[in-house]
């Protein structure tokens, strides 16, 4: 988050005050100490007593400073105008011929020049080298011998670029953050510094304890850029000028981007692309299809703390159920409409993000969003579906629609259907749905018994399927959310549509009661979420907490009630099986063949157990 304007104008003159000699604040720089090379294990997990700067080394740098010069000493964002040449590499003009332009928006913002050399992008996706790295022999020859006293190649430098620090600037107390910070190693070699004593660089485990660093010409120290730094340059005239370079401990595992002299980089906070790689992921890359009420709000928000990842215009976009526009007749124009609700255009030039969307109603009907995904996102899409215990999922369900608690056009969207029925009344009409469409041939609707031998018979035959499909045409309704009840919970019946349709590999099947049970289990679930999607991983969410929850009373709590007023009998006809129990043995064969279809794919076990 951006320091606020007055906090850096405190800061600075704080700074100003212990870089004062004649000030009882004054602050000497602490002693020069090689620590020798930083663990990276320091910077992940801070341990107390870890140095957190060393002082690695002196060298010779007249040779940079001689290229770099002039036009060090200049304000270049003022509105002044001056004169550009070929060889000021400072000059932004001549950069973004000459070179490729970068923003580095607080470094802008405080009018820091740069002259980059080598960058990466915050998730060491790509290594990009840059013109003036590529065709500067001299810029090469000046920096080897710095990569040669620090013992390390060019090809473990992910970001190298000098950076002048205007006059009385300070740049606020910080941490560096992003993936790149805690594999790299950060080092600072000061290039120009007429006058050190005017330059308070700071760093330490936390605000109490900074230390200042000596910055004479050609001190090369390393600091731990996951702890707190600052710098101020209190000098009235002159420019600071540090090389600032990040390295691997390893070589980057990719060859390096060449890029060349003018082109266009479009930049995030954390992604770089480059013009010619625009268009070449298209929109959406991803779509949680449901179920309904199985956690999928929950699944969406943590996908979408990853920087990489950018929410729809709306979580829920329905594009391709019931805001599906009918007038349009060619695959084009479906194509656009849908893609109204992302953020296309954006997405169009930064290859590097993606976007999906969150529409539980999608799993149950696949009928409609099959063929129309086929059609008009006909690549290689990537599909969450998040399941959880039918019946309480069905619950879950039932509590939703039937709340009078919402926006007007929440309200609108659950329907009306179920407002004056109980919970066991939706489930029986449910049920009877089901077995008017030939979908029960094994169940018993008024006693509650499965028939095994029926079920061997008609488990996964046409008939079922055909079954299947007539109770999705009756009965998946598109003006109403009051549907579907039970059939919302037969998890592998409508994974099959999907299946028939797309590469079981697009698939990653979660369970809402095992992978997003704690805040251990959600991280550990999101690195696999994020590698379905194929992008590198963030260490950290900001925020675990369950979405979309209610609290409501269970048909079970209901029951013992009703049992207490009619005094132990159960309300269910005939029998004195208990409803939740009907409900279980009802699932358990549908539990039963998801548990095998989620083994053969290797999406693990549900766990769901009934004690039958
Ligand atoms: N992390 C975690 N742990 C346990 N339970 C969780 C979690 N995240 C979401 N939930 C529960 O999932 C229910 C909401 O599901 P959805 O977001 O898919 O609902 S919706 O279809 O988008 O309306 C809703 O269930 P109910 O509270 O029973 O209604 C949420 O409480």
């Amino acid at each position: 988050m951006a320091t606020p304007a007055e906090l850096i104008q405190k800061q600075h003159e704080e700074a100003l005050s212990l870089l004062s000699i004649d000030s009882s604040k004054y602050c000497p720089c602490a002693e020069r100490l090689n620590h020798g090379e930083l663990p990276l294990t320091t910077k992940r997990s801070p341990t107390a007593n870890q140095p957190s700067w060393s002082s690695r080394v002196r060298i010779d740098v007249t040779p940079l400073q001689e290229i770099v010069r002039e036009g060090y000493n200049v304000n270049y964002h003022s509105n002044e105008k001056t004169s550009s040449s070929n060889t000021n590499l400072w000059h932004p003009v001549t950069a973004a011929q000459h070179n490729v332009s970068v923003c580095r928006p607080s470094h802008d913002q405080w009018g820091i020049g740069k002259i980059v050399l080598i960058f990466c992008d915050d998730f060491l996706q790509q290594c990009y080298h840059f013109p003036y790295w590529q065709m500067r022999a001299d810029i090469r020859a000046a920096v080897q011998p710095i990569l040669d006293v620090l013992g390390i190649q060019v090809s473990q430098c992910v970001r190298l670029l000098l950076a002048s620090l205007p006059p009385q600037t300070t740049i606020p107390l910080h941490q560096d953050s992003g993936e790149w910070v805690h594999q790299t190693h950060r080092v600072h070699v000061p290039i120009l510094v007429p006058s050190p004593e005017d330059i308070l660089f700071r760093s330490g485990p936390d605000d109490a304890t900074l230390q200042r660093i000596d910055c004479h010409e050609g001190h090369v120290f390393e600091i731990n850029n996951a702890q707190r730094h600052a710098v101020t340059n209190g000098s009235s005239e002159h420019y600071r000028v540090h090389l600032i370079l990040d390295y691997m401990d390893q070589p980057f595992r990719l060859p390096p981007v060449v890029l060349t002299p003018g082109e266009v980089l479009y930049q995030t906070r954390r992604s770089l692309n480059r013009v010619c790689d625009q268009g070449s992921r298209p929109t959406p890359s991803f779509m949680i299809l449901g179920a309904q009420k199985a956690g999928t709000t929950s699944l969406y928000q943590y996908l979408t703390q990853h920087d990489l990842v950018i929410p729809a215009k709306r979580r829920e976009t329905h594009c391709l159920d019931w805001r599906w526009d009918e007038k349009l007749k060619t695959v084009e124009q479906q194509r656009e409409w849908c893609q109204k609700f992302y953020h296309t255009e954006e997405l169009y030039k930064h290859a590097a993000c993606l976007t999906g969307d969150s529409t539980p109603s999608y799993l149950l009907d696949s009928r409609r969003v099959i063929p129309r995904i086929q059609a008009i996102f006909n690549w290689p899409l990537r599909f969450f579906v998040m399941v959880r215990e039918p019946v309480a999922r069905a619950e879950s369900h039932y509590a939703m629609v039937t709340s009078p608690v919402g926006t007007e056009a929440q309200l609108k969207t659950r329907g009306v259907e179920w407002r004056n029925k109980s919970f066991w009344q939706v489930v029986q009409e449910d049920l009877q749905q089901m077995h008017d469409c030939g979908l029960l041939p094994h169940w018993n609707v008024e006693e509650g018994i499965f028939d095994a031998n029926v079920w061997k018979e008609f488990s996964g035959s046409a008939a079922e399927d055909q079954a299947w499909s007539l109770y999705l045409e009756r009965h998946v309704l598109l003006n109403t959310g009051s549907y579907g009840l039970l059939a919302r919970g037969l998890y592998e019946l409508q994974l099959r549509s999907w299946l028939k349709t797309f590469r079981a590999g697009q698939f990653l099947v979660l369970v809402l009661e095992r992978d997003l049970a704690d805040t251990e289990s959600i991280h550990r679930t999101m690195q696999r979420a994020w590698a379905h999607l194929g992008i590198p991983g963030i260490t950290s969410l900001d925020d675990t907490s369950a979405q979309n929850t209610r609290e409501y009373k269970s048909f079970v709590e209901e029951e013992n009630e009703e049992k207490k007023e009619e005094g132990g009998e159960s309300s269910l006809g005939g029998t004195r099986m208990a409803k939740k129990e009907y409900l279980q043995r009802f699932f358990q064969p549908y539990n039963e063949r998801l548990e095998q279809l989620m083994e053969q794919h290797g999406w693990g076990s549900h766990n769901w157990s009934y004690e039958l």
